[in-house]
C-alpha cells in the first residue's frame, strides 16, 4: 500500500506548538497521560507502532482512514493500540478479533463513546445511535426493531420505495444519452424514502421545508465529523474550538429542531381530525402520549431519533448503490449476467419488483459483494464497559474500540482474491443463510453485529435490490471516453466514493413501463 501523501500530521502542524505547551503543563502538574497510564497498568495493552511524543501515531494515519488503518494492521497485527494526539483507541482488523468483540465479549462492547461534537448537541442525552448501553437505548432499539422498522412495517413501506424508485428512473431517463450525476440522484432518492417513511414528506420537489431538512442533516453530519476529528487534539482544543464549528453545529441543529417541531405540530393537528398517516412520527407520538409506556418519550427524544435515522439511513444506502453500479459498469460480464437473470425471471417488459428478489440470486450476490468490498460504514465504533482480555491483551474499561470492517472483509486469510469484485463467491454454499445465520463467522460485517447491529439492514437491502436491479434492467451505461470509473475511496471515516459517479444512461426500456 502506498504511504499516505497527505496526512493528518500535515493538517495539524500549526497546532503542535499549542499542544506542546499544553502537554508541558500536564507534565508539570503531574497529569501526563503516559505517566498516569504507566502507574495504573499492570496488564499488557494491545501493542502499537512506535509513537512520537505528543502526536503519538497521528503521523502514520492517512486521510483515508479505513485503508490507512488496514495498512497499519498489515504491518503491526490485528489488534493495535493507536494514540492519535490526545485520543487513544484500539483497532481490530481481522475476523477472529472481531468475533471476540462482537460475540465473546458482546455485552462489554455494547456502548458507543461520546465524541467531541456531543458537547454541542442540543439532543445530548436523547441520542439513540450513539447512546451508551442502558435502559433508554434498550427501549429505543426494541421499539425500532419491533415497530418502526419491523418486517410488517417494511411491507407497508414497500409502496413508498417503489414510488421513489419510479421517480428516480424517470429522472435518470431525462438524462438519456447525456451525463447523469447518478450519485446525487441516488442520494435524493434515499433521502425521500427516509423523509416519507419518517414523517410523510418528501425532501425534493414539492416541499421546501423538507428540502431544508435534507440540507440541515448534511450540514450536521459534516460539522459533527470535523468536531470529532478535533478529539485527537485534546480537551484544550475542544474548549477553544478555533474553527467555530461548535456554535455552527448548535445553529444548524436548532434549525433542524424548528423544522421538525413544525412537522410534529402538523401531525398533532391532523391527529385531532383523525387523519392518521401511520408514519414513524405517528408511532413515536403515540408512545409520547401513552401514560403507561415503559419509558416516557419527550419531544426532544423524538426529534433526536428522527435525526439519527436520517444520518444513519440515507448516505449509507445511497453510497452502497453507487458502488454497486460503479462495479457493474466496470465489469460488463457481471452486468450482463445480472441483466440476463432479470430478463429470464422478470421478463423483458415489466419492471422488477421486490417480490422478484428471492428468485434473483445473482442480484443478491452483487449486493453482498458490493457491501463486502465497499462497506458504507467501514469503521464500527464501540466502547468497553470493563477491563477485558482480547487476543491475550488487556483492553481497559472506557477504551474506544474501532473495528475496521473494511480490513476484515478484504483480509486474504478470509477471502480468496479479496480485492476483486466476484459476486459468484456469494452464490456458493447457501451464502444467504450463512449471512443471516452468523455473518460468515465474523468475516462479513457490513451491518455490524449483535445487539448494537444495524436495525435498518432489511430496509436498506430492500431499497438496494429493487433500485440496482431496475437501473440495470432499464438502462445501458456508458462512461466518458469509454474509460473505467474511478474506484478510489473518499477521505475520512465514511465509505463514500472519492469522485462523483458521473455516467451516461441510455434507455432500453420505454419509460411507459415505469
Ligand atoms: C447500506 C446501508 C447501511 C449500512 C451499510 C449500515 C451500517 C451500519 C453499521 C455498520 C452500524 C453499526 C453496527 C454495530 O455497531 O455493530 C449501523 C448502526 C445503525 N444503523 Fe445502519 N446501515 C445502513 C442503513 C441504515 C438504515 C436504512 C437505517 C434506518 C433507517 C439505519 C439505522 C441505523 C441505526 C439507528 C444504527 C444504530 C444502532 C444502535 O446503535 O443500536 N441504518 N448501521
Amino acid at each position: 500500500m502506498a504511504p499516505p501523501t497527505e496526512n493528518y500530521f500535515l493538517l495539524i502542524a500549526p497546532l503542535l506548538l499549542l499542544l506542546l505547551a499544553y502537554t508541558s503543563f500536564l507534565f508539570i502538574s503531574g497529569k501526563s497521560p503516559s505517566l498516569k497510564r504507566r502507574r495504573i497498568e499492570a496488564q499488557t495493552p494491545p501493542p502499537g507502532p512506535p509513537a512520537l511524543p505528543i502526536i503519538g501515531h497521528l503521523h502514520l494515519v492517512g486521510k483515508i482512514l479505513p485503508t490507512s488503518f488496514q495498512a497499519l494492521a498489515q504491518r503491526h497485527g490485528p489488534l493495535l493500540t493507536l494514540r492519535l494526539g490526545f485520543s487513544t483507541c484500539v483497532l481490530a482488523s481481522d475476523a477472529s478479533t472481531a468475533k471476540q468483540i462482537f460475540k465473546a465479549h458482546e455485552l462489554n462492547f455494547s456502548s458507543r463513546p461520546e465524541f467531541g461534537s456531543a458537547q454541542y448537541s442540543i439532543y445530548r442525552g436523547s441520542n439513540f445511535a450513539m447512546a451508551p448501553h442502558g435502559d433508554y437505548w434498550r427501549f429505543m432499539k426494541k421499539l425500532t426493531v419491533t415497530r418502526l422498522l419491523s418486517p410488517a412495517r417494511l411491507r407497508l413501506l414497500a409502496g413508498v420505495v417503489d414510488d421513489e424508485r419510479v421517480r428516480l428512473l424517470r429522472s435518470v431517463a431525462g438524462s438519456d444519452g447525456k451525463v447523469c450525476d447518478l450519485g446525487s440522484e441516488l442520494t435524493a432518492m434515499t433521502n425521500n424514502v427516509i423523509c416519507r417513511m419518517a414523517m410523510s414528506t418528501r425532501c425534493s420537489g414539492e416541499s421546501e421545508e423538507a428540502e431544508r431538512v435534507r440540507g440541515v442533516v448534511a450540514e450536521c453530519l459534516d460539522l459533527a465529523g470535523k468536531l470529532s476529528c478535533g478529539d485527537a487534539l485534546g480537551p484544550l482544543f475542544s474548549v477553544l474550538d478555533f474553527s467555530g464549528n461548535g456554535p455552527k453545529l448548535v445553529r444548524v441543529l436548532t434549525e433542524f429542531d424548528g423544522l421538525v417541531e413544525r412537522i410534529i405540530k402538523e401531525h398533532e393537528e391532523e391527529e385531532e381530525t383523525e387523519r392518521r398517516r401511520e408514519d414513524l412520527l405517528d408511532i413515536l407520538l403515540e408512545i409520547y402520549n401513552d401514560p403507561l409506556a415503559e419509558i416516557r418519550l419527550s419531544k426532544t427524544d423524538i426529534k433526536s431519533f428522527l435525526l439519527d435515522i436520517f444520518i444513519a439511513g440515507t448516505d449509507t444506502t445511497s453510497t452502497a448503490m453507487q458502488w454497486a453500479m460503479a462495479e457493474l459498469i466496470n465489469h460488463p460480464a457481471a452486468f450482463k449476467n445480472l441483466r440476463d437473470e432479470i430478463n429470464t425471471v422478470v421478463g423483458p417488459n415489466q419492471l422488477i419488483k421486490n417480490s422478484d428478489v428471492p428468485n434473483l440470486p445473482y442480484l443478491r450476490a452483487v449486493i453482498h459483494e458490493t457491501l463486502r468490498l465497499h462497506p458504507p460504514a467501514p469503521l464500527i465504533i464501540r466502547e468497553s464497559a470493563d477491563d477485558c482480555q482480547v487476543n491475550s491483551f488487556t483492553i481497559k474499561r472506557k477504551t474506544r474500540v474501532l473495528t475496521n470492517v473494511y480490513a476484515v472483509m478484504r483480509d486474504p486469510q478470509s477471502w480468496k482474491n479479496p480485492d476483486e469484485f466476484i459476486p459468484e463467491r456469494f452464490l456458493e454454499d447457501n451464502s444467504d443463510e450463512k449471512i443471516e445465520g452468523g455473518n460468515f463467522d465474523f468475516r462479513y460485517l457490513p451491518f455490524g453485529s449483535g445487539r448494537r447491529g444495524c436495525p435498518g439492514a432489511s430496509l436498506a437491502m430492500m431499497v438496494m435490490h429493487a433500485t440496482v436491479g431496475a437501473l440495470v434492467q432499464c438502462f445501458d451505461w456508458e462512461v466518458e471516453d469509454g474509460e473505467k470509473l474511478d474506484m478510489r475511496l473518499g477521505s475520512g471515516f465514511g465509505g463514500e466514493m472519492a469522485r462523483p459517479l458521473l455516467c451516461y444512461p441510455v434507455s432500453r426500456l420505454s419509460p411507459h413501463y415505469f
